[in-house]
C-alpha cells in the first residue's frame, strides 16, 4: 500500500479521487468504486501498490497490439479491482474481487516493487511491460513508478484499458506510456450505462486524447450477440475511428459467455466478418479479428498494394513483407512502431514535454468555442420553433443520462406529446452554452457531484452562467421556458442538489420562465424513479397547456425485482453432482501436481500457478471436512471442537494468525418454517432479474438455507420495511413500538434471541410475496475463526477451534457436520501475528489459544525440521476452568514448553482450587519480568479471548508499565488484541 497522488483532500477527512472519470468522493475508512483506493484517516492509499495478482509473459499480440514491436514479449501484470462492472467481464475473478469483498480481506498473490518488476522484465527478456488483466487506470501510481524505471532501461510500457482515465491521470501517465489498447465496448450510452454502469463520452474523448498525444493506440470491440452487433452500431464505431485516423488498428473479437451475461453463446465468425467488411467499407486500413481461428483476418496487409506484410498464426508472428517500416513491394510507409529504429506514427511525434501535454489536454477557451459554432439541433424539424424542445443532461456516472433518455422516449412516444412537439436530446458535453439565449424550450436534468460541483460534462454551461452578471443581463433568457429535474443524494446535506438548484435559480434570474417546479430524485431515499414519474406527469401537463392540448393521465410501469422459475430440481441436482465430481477430480489432480513440483519455485521465472481464482463470500472455496473432534473432556461443559479442513486446490496462502471465513447454513427446520409461512415450494428452481445479490440459479430451499439470515436479530431498518406489509392495526402498532422504543426492542428482539423467522411467525398479518421477501431479508454473513494450525505443518490443511455457542448459527452448523461434508469458506488476512525475531508475550483464555497454537506449531516445525535452535524469549499466559477438562491442546503446549519453544508459561485454572485465579493475576505476579522484557521496545504482546478479559489485561499492563508507555506500545503496533 502506498499513498496515492491522484486525489484531493476535502473537509471532514473526505477525499476526492481524480484517477478515473468517476471521480469518487470517499469517506474515511471507505474505498472508491474500484475497491482498491482507500481513504485512511483523510489520506488516499493505493492498497494494491506492489501487489499484482496476475503476472505472465505474453506475446504482445495477445494484448492485442499488432503494430507495436511485433513478436516481442510483454511482461504482463494486473491487480484486483476495476472501475467498471461489466456484466460480461471475461476476467471478472480479478476485476470484481474488490467489489464483492473488502480489499483487506483478499489474499493478494505477489509483493513486487517497481524495481523488482523491471528486473523481472529484463530477466525474462521482455521488450515491453503491459499493464493489463484488470483496469490499470486504478493502479496508476504503481504503473507510473514501474514505467519510469522501465524507460530508463529502454523497456516500453503499454496499457490495456477501458479508456476511462481522468485527464489528470492521462497527464501524469502520458510521458511514460508508449502504447495503449482501448476497449470501445459499444457506441451507445445505454450499453455503457446498463452493462458497465458508466458513460460512453469520456471513453470517446480519451481515445482522441491518447491519439493526439502520440501514444500508439489500437482499439478493441468485443462483439456480443444482440448487444452491440447491429450494422448501425458497428458503422458508428468504424466512422468514429476513421474520423480520428483511418490508420488506427481496430480489433473485433468474439464474445463467449462469461460472468453474469450468460446464454448469449459465442459470436459467430460470420458476424466478425460482417464487422470486418463494415470497417473496410468505411475506410479503416487495419482490422483484425480476435478469439477466432482465421489467420487471414489476423494478418497485416499493405493498404496500398494489399500485399501481406505480417503473418499471424495463433500467436506465432512472422514479419514477411516489411522493410524499414515500409511495404517491401510498393514502398508505402506502414503505420506502426515496428522497432526502436523503424517507426511510422499515427501523429507526427509522441509528446513528452509536460507543457505540450498540458496544452493538448486543456485546450484554451477559444479553441473550445470554435468547436461549437452554432449547431442547429432542430435541423429538418417540421414544427414551429415554439414547439421545439431541447433535453439537456449533465451526468457523471450515467444515471441522469439514463433518466434523460427515459424522458425522451416517453415524450416521443406519448400520445399527447408525440405529434405536437419536436424533442431533441443532447449531452451537455456537446452543447455550446452561448446558444442559451437563443433557445425557446429547455428541459435540463443534472446530477451534483464532487463537493457540490457540476458533473464534468456540465462544467462549460456552469462556467458560462457563472460569468454572467445578473444585474445587467436580467432579460438574457427571456425567450426561454425551462423545466429542471435534479439527481442527488441527501446524505450530502447542504450540498444536496446544489447544481440543479443553481441552474433553476440562475435561469430564472436571467429572465427564463419556469414551466414547472424543479423536480428532484434522491438516491439515498431510493425515490429517483418515483419522483421522476410525478414530475414527468406535471411536465406533460404543463407542456400541453402551453399549446392548449387537454391533459390525460400517463401510466408508467414500475420496474421491480422479478423471480423467474426454471426447470426442475433434478436437473440442478444432476448438475450439482457433476460439479462435485469435477471438483473432486480437480483436487486429485492438484494433489498429483503438487507431488511432482519441486519446492521453491522462482517467481522471477514466472512459474505461476494457473489458478487465478480469488475466493470470497460470493465465490467461496468448497472445502472437505477431514477431522472433527471434541476437545473438552467432560459432558457437563460446553462443547469445543477441533476441525480440520482440506484446502487442496484452493491455492490459499495463509499464515498463522489469519482467519478463515465460514459461510454457514440455516438448519432445515428453520428453512421449512419460513417456506411454510410464505407458502413457498422449496424444490422450485428460480433466478432473479434484474441481477441482484441472489446471483446463482438455485432452488428456493437452497436460497433459504444458504443466502438468507433468518435467525439473526432483525434490524430496525428492516422492521420499518416489514411494517408496510403488515395488515392488522394491532400488529402495526406493535411493530411501530419496536421501531421507536429501544428498551422494548432490546427485550423483545435481542434478549429473546428472535430473528426474521420469529418475526414472521409472530406477526401473522405480514404478507410477503417471494420477491418482496428477497428484497427485504438480510444476507447470511460469513463467520470468522482464527486459524489454529501452521501451513508449515501441512499447507493443504486448515485447523480451527470452535466453542459451540447455544443458539449460535455457525457453531451449531459446524457441530452437526460429518467428516467428508463440504463447507464453503475463504481466507481473511490478519495482522495478529507473532514476531519470530523478537520476544513476545501471548495471553489467551479458552479458544483464544487457537491462533497461538498455530504459531507454536510453526515454531515446533522450525525447530524439528529446519534446525532452528533458539527463539527469542516468549511468555505464554493461558487461562481456562480446569486443567484436566478444558485445557485445549494441553499436550502440544506442554511439549512446546519442554522443547523451549515457549520460554515461560503461566496457567490460571480458575476452578481447580477454592479461590478463583485468572490470567490477570498471573500477569501481575510476573510484573517485573514483563517490565524487563518490554524495555527493548520490540517485544510484541498478543491478547486473544473474551473482551472482558482483554479490558482487565490492558489495565494490568497499564499498572505494570504506566499509561504513557502502554499507549506507545499500542501506537507502534506492539500491543494487539483479538477479542469477542
Ligand atoms: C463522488 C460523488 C459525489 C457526489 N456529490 C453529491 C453532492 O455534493 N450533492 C448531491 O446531492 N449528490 C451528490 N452525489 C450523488 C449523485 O448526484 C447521485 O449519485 C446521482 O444519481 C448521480 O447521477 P449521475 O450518474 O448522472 O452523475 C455524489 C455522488 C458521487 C459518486
Ligand atoms: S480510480 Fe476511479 S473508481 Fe477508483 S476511487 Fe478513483 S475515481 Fe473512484
Amino acid at each position: 500500500m502506498s499513498e496515492c497522488t491522484l486525489y484531493r483532500k476535502l473537509d471532514n477527512k473526505q477525499v476526492r479521487c481524480v484517477c478515473c472519470s468517476i471521480k469518487c468522493v470517499i469517506n474515511n475508512g471507505e474505498t472508491g468504486e474500484c475497491g482498491v483506493r482507500k481513504n485512511r484517516n483523510g489520506k488516499l492509499y493505493l492498497e494494491v501498490y506492489n501487489r499484482p495478482n496476475a503476472l505472465h509473459v505474453d506475446p504482445i499480440e495477445k494484448k492485442p497490439l499488432m503494430h507495436f514491436y511485433p513478436a516481442s514479449k510483454a511482461l504482463s501484470l494486473g491487480t484486483v479491482g476495476c472501475n467498471f462492472r461489466c456484466s460480461f467481464c471475461q476476467n471478472w475473478h480479478l476485476s470484481q474481487a474488490s467489489r464483492t469483498e473488502d480489499i483487506e480481506n483478499l489474499t493478494l498473490k505477489y509483493n513486487i516493487t517497481p524495481k523488482e518488476m523491471v528486473k523481472m522484465a529484463i530477466k525474462n527478456k521482455c521488450k515491453v511491460i503491459a499493464y493489463t488483466y484488470n483496469e490499470p487506470t486504478i493502479f496508476a501510481e504503481y504503473a507510473i513508478d514501474i514505467a519510469k524505471l522501465a524507460h530508463e532501461k529502454n523497456i516500453k510500457n503499454v496499457y490495456v484499458s477501458n479508456g476511462y482515465q481522468s485527464v489528470e491521470t492521462i497527464e501524469a501517465l502520458a510521458p511514460y506510456l508508449d502504447g495503449i489498447n482501448v476497449d470501445l465496448k459499444a457506441f451507445t450510452s445505454r450499453f455503457y450505462h446498463e452493462l458497465s454502469g458508466v458513460r460512453l463520452s469520456p471513453v470517446l474523448s480519451n481515445i482522441k486524447r491518447w491519439h493526439d498525444l502520440g501514444v500508439w493506440i489500437e482499439v478493441t470491440t468485443l462483439i456480443i450477440p444482440g448487444e452491440n452487433d447491429s450494422d448501425e452500431e458497428l458503422t458508428n464505431i468504424a466512422k468514429f475511428l476513421y474520423n480520428i485516423n483511418p490508420d488506427i488498428p481496430w480489433h473485433i473479437s468474439a464474445y463467449r459467455d462469461a460472468y453474469k451475461m450468460k446464454g448469449k453463446g459465442r459470436t459467430q465468425t460470420s458476424t466478425l466478418l460482417r464487422a470486418y467488411k463494415i470497417g473496410k467499407k468505411i475506410g479503416l486500413h487495419h482490422i483484425y479479428t480476435g478469439n477466432v481461428r482465421n489467420s487471414e483476418t489476423k494478418a497485416t496487409y499493405c493498404p496500398n498494394c494489399k500485399k501481406k506484410l505480417i503473418e499471424r498464426n495463433y500467436y506465432d508472428t512472422k514479419v514477411i513483407g516489411l522493410k524499414n517500416g515500409c511495404c517491401k513491394k510498393c514502398n508505402t510507409p506502414i503505420i506502426g512502431i515496428w522497432s526502436d529504429k523503424s517507426q511510422n506514427r499515427l501523429v507526427k511525434k509522441k509528446i513528452t514535454n509536460p507543457q505540450e501535454i498540458h496544452s493538448i489536454l486543456y485546450p484554451k477557451e477559444l479553441k473550445e468555442d470554435n468547436k461549437y459554432t452554432y449547431t442547429n439541433y432542430f435541423k429538418g424539424s417540421t414544427v414551429e420553433k415554439e414547439k421545439q424542445i431541447l433535453i439537456l443532461y449533465g451526468t457523471q456516472t450515467g444515471t441522469t443520462e439514463q433518466v434523460a433518455n427515459q424522458l425522451y422516449q416517453l415524450l416521443i412516444h406519448s400520445e399527447r406529446t408525440k405529434n405536437s412537439f419536436d424533442f431533441r436530446i443532447i449531452d451537455l458535453e456537446d452543447y455550446n452554452p452561448r446558444n442559451l439565449p437563443k433557445e425557446r424550450n429547455i428541459i435540463l436534468l443534472s446530477s451534483t457531484h464532487g463537493e457540490g460541483e457540476p458533473p464534468d460534462n456540465c462544467v462549460r454551461l456552469f462556467n458560462y452562467l457563472e460569468k454572467i452578471d445578473i444585474s445587467t443581463n436580467a432579460n438574457l433568457l427571456e425567450k426561454l421556458k425551462f423545466a429542471i429535474f435534479g439527481l442527488g443524494n441527501s446524505t450530502y446535506c447542504d450540498r444536496y442538489q446544489k447544481i440543479s438548484k443553481y441552474f433553476d435559480n440562475k435561469f430564472e434570474l436571467l429572465g427564463g420562465q419556469r414551466l414547472i417546479k424543479r423536480g428532484e430524485g434522491d438516491e439515498f431515499q431510493n425515490n429517483i424513479e418515483k419522483s421522476f414519474k410525478k414530475w414527468f406527469n406535471l411536465l406533460v401537463s404543463s407542456l400541453c397547456d402551453t399549446i392548449g392540448i387537454k391533459e390525460q393521465k400517463i401510466k408508467i410501469h414500475e420496474s421491480k425485482l422479478k423471480v423467474i422459475y426454471l426447470g426442475s430440481k433434478e436437473n440442478i441436482n444432476e448438475k450439482e453432482k457433476e460439479k462435485k465430481k469435477k471438483k473432486e477430480k480437480e483436487i486429485e489432480k492438484e494433489k498429483e501436481k503438487e507431488k511432482g513440483i519441486e519446492k521453491g519455485m522462482d517467481i522471477e521465472n514466472l512459474s505461476i500457478n494457473n489458478n487465478n481464482k480469488i475466493y470470497n463470500s460470493i465465490n467461496p472455496f468448497q472445502s472437505k471436512l477431514l477431522i472433527k473432534k471434541e476437545l473438552i473432556k467432560s459432558s457437563n461443559e460446553r462443547s469445543c471442537l477441533h476441525l480440520e479442513f482440506d484446502i487442496t486446490g484452493s491455492n490459499f496462502h495463509y499464515n498463522c494468525g489469519d482467519h478463515v471465513a465460514i459461510l454457514p447454513k440455516n438448519p432445515i427446520e428453520i428453512v421449512d418454517k419460513i417456506a411454510n409461512r410464505l407458502d413457498l415450494n422449496v424444490e422450485r428452481v428460480f433466478k432473479v432479474v434484474p441481477s441482484s445479490r441472489f446471483k446463482k440459479i438455485k432452488t428456493i430451499g437452497e436460497c433459504l438455507e444458504c443466502d438468507c439470515d433468518l435467525t439473526g436479530a432483525v434490524k430496525i431498518s428492516i422492521l420499518k420495511r416489514l411494517l408496510k406489509y403488515a395488515h392488522k392495526n394491532n400488529e402495526k402498532n406493535e411493530i411501530k413500538k419496536l421501531i421507536q422504543n429501544t428498551e422494548f426492542y432490546n427485550e423483545w428482539m435481542i434478549n429473546n434471541k428472535r430473528g426474521f423467522v420469529d418475526v414472521l411467525g409472530y406477526f401473522q398479518s405480514i404478507k410477503l410475496s417471494f420477491e418482496q421477501f428477497l428484497e427485504i431479508v438480510p444476507r447470511l454473513a460469513p463467520r470468522y475463526y482464527s486459524i489454529s494450525s501452521s501451513p508449515k505443518n501441512d499447507q493443504n490443511k486448515i485447523n480451527i477451534t470452535v466453542r459451540v455457542v447455544e443458539h449460535g448459527l455457525c457453531t451449531n452448523y459446524l457441530k452437526n457436520l460429518k467428516t467428508n461434508d463440504f463447507v464453503n469458506l475463504y481466507i481473511q488476512k490478519s495482522s495478529f501475528k507473532i514476531d519470530h525475531n523478537n520476544p513476545s508475550i501471548l495471553i489467551a483464555t479458552g479458544t483464544g489459544l487457537a491462533p497461538f497454537r498455530g504459531m507454536i506449531q510453526e515454531r515446533l516445525y522450525l525447530k524439528t525440521n529446519e534446525n532452528q535452535k533458539n527463539f527469542p524469549k516468549s511468555l505464554l499466559f493461558f487461562g481456562c476452568r480446569n486443567k484436566e477438562i478444558d485445557f485445549i491442546y494441553k499436550d502440544e503446549i506442554e511439549e512446546a514448553v519442554n522443547l523451549d519453544v515457549i520460554s515461560n508459561s503461566f496457567f490460571a485454572f480458575s476452578r481447580d482450587q477454592q479461590e478463583k485465579i485468572y490470567v490477570q493475576q498471573k500477569l501481575l505476579e510476573q510484573g517485573k519480568l514483563i517490565k524487563k522484557l518490554l524495555k527493548n521496545n520490540k517485544t510484541k504482546i498478543l491478547v486473544c479471548g473474551i473482551a472482558n478479559m482483554a479490558i482487565q489485561v490492558k489495565n494490568i499492563f497499564i499498572q505494570i508499565i504506566g499509561e504513557k508507555k502502554f499507549l506507545k506500545l499500542q501506537k507502534n503496533g506492539l500491543y494487539l488484541e483479538e477479542t469477542w
